[in-house]
């Protein structure tokens, strides 16, 4: 695991509306390691998706740099793929046609077409997809959707994997399956992750380390916790450890007593 291999330094954001600049973010430092898993947690406005979307190149920080694998990103690439809470798949596209239009635009010149039909398949396979090559984006259920996006972006093999809140639609069960998977594939291909989420019990059983925020405006990182629980992880064998309970309470801790939401921390 190379130390550095993604770095948040001193990233400020601020937005304009006309001659009102309202700062978001300040004094975000991160240095995350290759292979790591980390989410972003905090209340809704802080900037997590600004944040994202930094590092996935779609906004340009007022302040600071990102650094992957020491070159500043500072405009989208396939290095950088993301995931976002509601599927962004292409409804005239079959499922497989979905993941082989990223294979097709990344690896076009550098693989054989025969090459592509293959990385396609594994990638739907990799995420129990591949039964359902030839649907259409309307004939399949919310979670089948956040999966074949997963596969969309792992097949682009990203450096860096981005998720905003991408079970944040689904239901309980489907959301606990998808985590499941998310663990497996992230075991198996050993990617880096940022993964956005309000939920903390996710945070906690994905994570490496969870990164917490302060509320916003002016937003910065308040606490960074490691979840030094081993992997392969099992919920339920979890929902009794005591470790898993101290993180999670941690967790509420700081967004419940310390960084309530204003109008409730006001009341
Ligand atoms: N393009 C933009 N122009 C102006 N303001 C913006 C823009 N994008 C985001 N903001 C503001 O920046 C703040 C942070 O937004 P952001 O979406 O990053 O928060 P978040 O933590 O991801 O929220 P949530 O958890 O609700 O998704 C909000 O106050 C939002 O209104």
């Amino acid at each position: 695991m190379k130390n550095g291999y993604l770095k948040f330094e001193q990233i400020g954001m601020s937005f304009r509306r006309g001659r009102i600049a309202t700062e978001v973010l300040r004094d975000i430092d991160l240095t995350i390691a290759q292979g790591e898993f980390v989410s972003l947690i905090g209340h809704s406005g802080c900037g997590k998706s600004t944040l994202l979307n930094i590092l996935g190149g779609l906004l340009k920080s007022t302040r600071g740099e990102v650094f992957l694998e020491s070159k500043v990103v500072d405009e989208p690439g396939p290095d950088r793929a993301i995931v976002f809470q509601n599927h962004s798949l292409l409804p005239w596209l079959t499922v497989y046609g979905n993941v082989a239009i990223a294979v097709d635009k990344v690896f076009g010149a550098t693989k054989s077409k025969s090459e592509r039909h293959d990385w396609v398949m594994h990638n739907l396979e990799l995420v129990q997809m591949a039964q359902a090559r030839d649907k259409r984006p309307h004939e399949i259920s919310g979670g089948m959707k956040q999966r074949v996006g997963i596969a969309r972006a792992l097949a682009m093999q990203p450096k860096v994997l981005l998720m905003d809140e991408p079970f944040g639609a689904l239901d309980a069960l489907t959301r606990a399956h998808l985590q499941d998977s998310v663990m497996e594939i992230h075991a198996k291909l050993g990617n880096t992750v940022m993964m956005i989420t309000h939920d903390v019990d996710e945070a906690v059983l994905l994570s490496d380390r969870v990164v917490m925020m302060t509320n916003g405006p002016s937003a910065t990182i308040g606490e960074v916790l490691t979840i030094d629980l081993p992997r392969p992880r099992r919920r339920l064998e979890l929902a009794t450890d005591p470790e898993y309970a101290r993180c999670r309470a941690a967790v509420l801790e700081f967004l419940y007593a310390r960084h309530r939401v204003p109008a409730r921390a006001a009341a």
